[in-house]
């Protein structure tokens, strides 16, 4: 099959973000065996966090958009060749910031052309769907099973995971196995698999080439929705991959189509649904205009994401009139937020009261859905806090709960000037929550998705990773 491809030296380019650095080039994607090799050089990844400012619940509608932005929160990954092995087929995965993280998989054909390859974890201890799906999916829709003996270090901005106090290291450790991480909310998984499948495809193809940026992503979304077992917006991973955006999702037809990897139609049906164009998604991008600065806010207590979905999705159907009324009035007011941001970029005059204005009535809806629907989008301990930063704090311009809501985080945006961002701060660690205060993470607002990185960028953690990666 013949594609075009596109790409830049430092990201993948959004059809309306600016094409400046860009090259173009004709290669055979789904290439022959033949012209897939192992880049001896390493090669390194980055794909960014996200926050759903927007959107929750409604985005899950195809016919609504959410607005999202990445964070400067990454997952790196690093591809380079093994020292200690010399099988074909053998791929070990770290991530040496967590105990007992190697994963280590042999691959091999299936033996069936149409299934997906096999990849079978070799060594003890827990498995890691996300990784252990990716490399299924990636290495089965580039045909390789048996790919040359490689060591993937994942490397995770420390955002992503509570931590001690400062000062830390830039990629910290921490004294127990992932899964016993306290996780800050900012999409670890859909960076993880973005940024996996991103430097998969570059480490494993010739290094003149170039892909569409929207393999990559098409990629990305099959393998996080199959680890995950579930369909979500895939808002997370359209972040990562292509930055800050306004989004509409695709249809999830699209991924429930796809087999399973033991069956004959998977490599068919995968290569088809990731080289075609999503037409009817959206991943328009909008970043905050310059006066305005985003800081999110660990409340570390936690919400089940899927049983209130479930029981917003259950009460929507069941609702009639009235929660169609709400959906339809929330989502736009999503768009008139969207709207205003959007007319600032473009030389509106900037005032941050419309802005204001417009967040609040977004929360005025969320509360109203929230009731109706009998799920605390926004609990009452969340209004006060938000309520309070804003009116205690010159200078906030508004918060919101994100993404699913609940009592996971919080978001603000400020306006960026004199100590605003510092007052924040301050006032956030001093609020008292169930465990503690809020802790304002170490981030804020990029407009960019996944990039290529520098593979030498990683030296500085050398030492500090001695003996347990490969950098
Ligand atoms: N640094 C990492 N190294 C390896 N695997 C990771 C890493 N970070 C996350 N993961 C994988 O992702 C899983 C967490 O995914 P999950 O969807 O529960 O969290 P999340 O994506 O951070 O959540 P949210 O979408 O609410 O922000 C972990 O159990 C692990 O399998
Ligand atoms: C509720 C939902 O709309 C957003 C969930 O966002 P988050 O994982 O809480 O950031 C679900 C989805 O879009 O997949």
């Amino acid at each position: 099959m013949h594609m075009v491809v596109t790409a830049s030296s430092s990201g993948y380019q959004c059809k309306d973000r600016g094409q400046s650095g860009v090259i173009s080039l004709s290669i055979q994607c789904s290439a022959p065996q033949s012209q897939l090799m192992s880049s001896p050089s390493p090669t390194a990844v980055s794909a960014p966090g996200k926050v759903l400012l927007a959107g929750g619940y409604t985005v899950l509608d195809p016919s609504c958009r959410g607005l999202v932005f990445a964070l400067s929160a990454r997952i790196h990954c690093v591809a380079t060749p093994s020292i200690n092995s010399s099988t074909p087929g053998k791929i070990t995965v770290r991530s040496p910031q967590f105990q007992d993280a190697i994963w280590e998989y042999q691959v091999s054909s299936s033996g069936d052309d149409g299934k997906g390859v096999s990849v079978v974890q070799t060594n003890d201890g827990d498995s890691n769907p996300f990784v252990l799906t990716t490399l299924k999916y990636t290495l089965s829709y580039l045909s390789l099973p048996s790919p040359p003996p490689t060591t993937l270090t994942i490397l995770a901005d420390n955002p992503y995971y509570s931590q001690p106090p400062p000062p830390i290291p830039r990629f910290n450790s921490l004294p127990f196995p992932i899964k016993s991480a306290y996780k800050t909310g900012l999409g670890s998984s859909a960076a993880l698999v973005t940024s996996l499948t991103s430097c998969i495809l570059h480490h494993f193809l010739p290094s003149s080439s170039t892909i569409q940026p929207h393999i990559f992503h098409n990629l990305a979304q099959a393998s996080h929705c199959a680890a995950q077992g579930k369909v979500g917006s895939g808002f997370d991973v359209a972040a990562a991959t292509y930055g800050s955006c306004v989004y509409r999702r695709f249809p999830p037809e699209i991924l429930t189509a796809i087999p399973d990897p033991d069956d004959s139609n998977f490599v068919q049906t995968l290569k088809q649904t990731v080289d075609e164009q999503w037409t009817s998604m959206e991943c328009t991008p909008i970043t905050l205009p310059p006066q305005i600065g985003l800081i999110m806010g660990d409340v570390q207590c936690g919400s089940s994401t899927p049983g209130m979905v479930k029981t917003v999705l259950g009460w929507r159907k069941s609702g009639g009139e009235q929660s169609e009324a709400i959906w339809k009035q929330l989502d736009s007011r999503n768009g008139d937020l969207i709207t205003a941001i959007k007319d600032i970029n473009s030389g509106g005059e900037y005032t941050s009261d419309k802005i204001k204005t417009r967040i609040a009535a977004i929360r005025e809806m969320v509360r109203e859905l929230g009731t109706q629907a009998g799920v605390e989008i926004e609990p009452e301990s969340q209004t006060k806090l938000l309520d309070a930063a804003a009116s205690e704090v010159d200078g906030v311009i508004g918060g919101v709960v994100p993404g699913a809501g609940g009592y996971d985080a919080v978001c603000f945006l400020y306006e960026r000037q004199g100590s605003v961002e510092e007052n924040l701060r301050t006032f956030l660690g001093n609020w008292k929550v169930e465990n503690g205060v809020v802790k304002a993470l170490e981030l804020g607002q990029e407009g960019e998705g996944v990039r290529v990185e520098k593979a030498e960028g990683y030296q500085d953690v050398k030492a500090y990773f001695e003996g347990i990666a490969e950098l």
